[in-house]
């Protein structure tokens, strides 16, 4: 490894075994060693058997980390999951300890939403309306689900003068004996803990919809809330599931099972607690992985579940469970959902990651055609060698003809790199992710590389992609000893998709990159742009298509001669400043107008622009680039460029 890699290393295994580490850092110490592994062996400076070895012990460590339950020294990744399943899905394990508590319970949001619209406005209980729960009638029962020890909370708020209190009842677990042991009259609810010793299967049966059929084993008292339904967890998964699926179950239906073409609400804006309840906890734990699956694709795509998935670096816990939202999905969705969002390859990404991705960084902008580039002959085939024709024939471009993956466009500021880049967008066919540097670099620590992963998973799953990063220098830029960590680590995981365990030989990603500072790229970097072309400034022809291509959509009287002379007097003008000397010399026009016509003068009354004009402009329209910068780019052309 180099010099500030070791460096790197040794401060952080000096930081992990001094001891005073939070586990959040010795993780974060642990992945930072797993991407140096996987850094030094896709830079060939660790055999394969030394990468292996070495990431076999460190993902351990670092698995081991994720999942201890010790506060103290782990994570406890394994917990957070099943509390997550517990607060809303089921759990058939019996060996899962939760860290469900009475305090966890109060903090949901449904709860939390209950508790303040009982203590809101007008004193009524604004209990869901469909979750049909009726308090506050003298003899009506209480659900199962809420007797047993009552609140400190009180999750409800009793409407009325104060009641008696319910009395503790630990031998609540049968729903029918519950009803019996309450006493009548009372209108607190309250939550026993016991019934959350585990995650209970369904938390959010407490605000059910309405059903038709009362649960088992509790009948419900007679003159009680006839309504009311609990859907108290059964312990037949089956049931559960015919709980869960509201088309096909017995009991559990809702807007879109049997009861939808009566419910009078159909059509409105209306949300059950259970739509909001699962909104708000989707909104919760959107930072939870997607493993969102329709069954569909399971059948294609091989699942590994639980105690199956090798736990390693990247991996996150999966339930061995499928997910609420996957059995949902198979009841309302189908399979001919857009497949790519749904991949398997993207599981493992924060859903707001991905849909930042999907959003801002496919590129839809204006249409540019190559004709609109003037000049560049030698980079514009190249590119159309690169990226146009291995798209319409991958048969003829493999192997040795395979397409580089990355591509570098360098050359002084305003030469039209960027401009380049979005005429591949519009003329390549392949999936375009436009993305700046500055959008992976973001201020949270570890969002960076993620944002990093999930663009080449997406890319992946887009084939032929095409991802281009303007001002490529502020990303890739050399590695040194005062850089911050993370930037490191997003260039590290940058270099290591582009080219390393994690890109595979036929994969169809190719990275554009464009940039005014092109010594300052890392030589990894450099390396994975393996074709590096100059975009030098324009010279005459193309100085002279630029101004006409602009003259033409303007009233002008240029001759031709006159249009020569504008190109000869422009020589180290780059494509900018002549667009820039263009813009200048159509004000020309409107200068010459008095003040006082400006406002009365018609668009017809306004004269052509003429030679004059542009000369005024050159008076103050200077090149951007100096001579000096010029030799520069020449000079890393010469060592590095691949132009001839
Ligand atoms: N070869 C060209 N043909 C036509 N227009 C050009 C050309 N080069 C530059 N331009 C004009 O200059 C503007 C700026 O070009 P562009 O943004 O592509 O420059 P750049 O090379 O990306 O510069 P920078 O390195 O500063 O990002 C373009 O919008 C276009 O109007
Ligand atoms: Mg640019």
């Amino acid at each position: 490894m180099s010099g500030a890699h070791l460096d790197e290393w040794q401060r952080r295994s000096f930081d992990i075994s001094s001891g005073n580490c939070t586990p959040e850092q010795t993780a974060d110490a642990y992945r930072a060693h797993i991407l140096s592994i996987q850094y030094a062996w896709a830079s060939s400076q660790l055999s394969q058997v030394g990468m292996a070895s070495l990431l076999r012990t460190y993902s351990e460590r670092y698995a081991a980390v994720l999942d201890s339950d010790d506060p103290r020294t782990g994570l406890n990744n394994y917990a957070e999951s099943a509390l997550h399943l517990a607060r809303s899905q089921r759990n058939h394990s019996d060996k899962w300890e939760s860290s469900l508590t009475t305090e966890s319970v109060l903090e949901l949001p449904c709860v939390q939403k209950m508790i303040q619209a009982g203590t809101g406005g007008g004193g009524s209980l604004v209990a869901p309306a469909d979750a049909n729960i009726s308090v506050g009638q003298e003899s009506s029962p209480l659900p199962a689900p809420f007797t047993g020890v009552r609140s400190e909370a009180a999750l409800l708020k009793p409407i009325g003068p104060p009641q008696p209190k319910t009395e503790v009842n630990n031998s609540a677990s049968n729903p029918a004996n519950i009803s019996a042991a309450r006493p009548r009259g009372s209108e607190g609810i309250s939550v026993n803990p016991n019934s959350f010793s585990r995650p209970p299967a369904q938390p959010q049966s407490m605000f059910s919809y309405p059903s038709s059929v009362p649960p088992q084993g509790n009948p419900g008292p007679a003159g009680g809330t006839q309504n009311y339904h609990s859907s108290f967890p059964t312990s037949n998964p089956s049931k559960r599931k015919n709980f869960n699926n509201p088309d096909g179950g017995d009991v559990g239906r809702g807007p879109r099972g049997g009861q939808a073409a009566a419910d009078p609400r159909a059509g409105s804006n209306f949300k059950t607690a259970r739509e909001q309840f699962i909104v708000d906890q989707q909104k919760k734990h959107s930072h939870q992985p997607q493993r969102g699956q329709t069954p569909g694709m399971t059948a294609t795509v091989k699942k590994s579940l639980g105690a199956n998935r090798s736990r390693g670096a990247f991996s996150k816990f999966v339930s061995p469970i499928p997910r609420q939202e996957e059995e949902e999905g198979g009841a309302s969705c189908n399979s001919n959902q857009e497949p790519q969002i749904l991949d398997e390859r993207l599981k493992n990404f924060e859903p707001k990651i991905i849909e930042l991705i999907m959003s801002e960084i496919m590129d839809h902008g204006p249409p540019v055609a190559w004709d609109d580039i003037a000049g560049l002959e030698f980079a514009k085939t190249t590119i159309k060698e690169i990226v146009v024709w291995p798209m319409l024939r991958p048969d003829i471009f493999t192997g040795l003809r395979g397409p580089p993956k990355g591509i570098l466009l360098f050359g002084p500021p305003g030469t039209g790199k960027t401009l380049i880049g979005k005429c591949i967008a519009c003329q390549s066919g392949a999936t375009f992710f436009s993305i700046s540097a500055s959008s992976l670099t973001s201020k949270w620590v570890g969002e960076g590389e993620k944002m990093v992963r999930a663009l080449f998973a997406i890319a992946r799953c887009h084939q032929p992609a095409v991802i281009f990063i303007d001002e490529i220098d502020s990303l890739l830029s050399q590695r040194t000893d005062g850089e911050h960590d993370s930037s490191r680590r997003i260039k590290t995981e940058f270099l290591v998709q582009l080219d390393g365990a994690a890109t595979a030989a036929e994969d169809r990603i190719l990275v554009v990159g464009a940039t005014n500072r092109p010594q300052e790229i890392d030589e990894a970097a450099r390396r994975r742009l393996a074709k590096r072309l100059y975009i030098p400034l324009p010279e005459a022809a193309a100085r002279q298509q630029i101004v006409t291509n602009l003259m033409t959509r303007e009233k002008n009287q240029l001759r031709e001669q006159e249009l020569e002379s504008v190109v000869a007097a422009t020589e180290g003008f780059s494509g900018a400043d002549m667009t820039q000397l263009c813009r200048e010399a159509a004000l020309g026009p409107i200068r010459s107008i008095q003040l006082s016509d400006i406002a009365t003068i018609t668009a017809d009354q306004v004269r052509p622009i003429l030679y004059c004009d542009f000369q005024e402009a050159l008076k103050t329209v200077r090149p951007s680039v100096s001579s000096k910068d010029l030799e520069l780019y020449e000079e890393w052309n010469n060592t590095f460029g691949c132009g001839r």
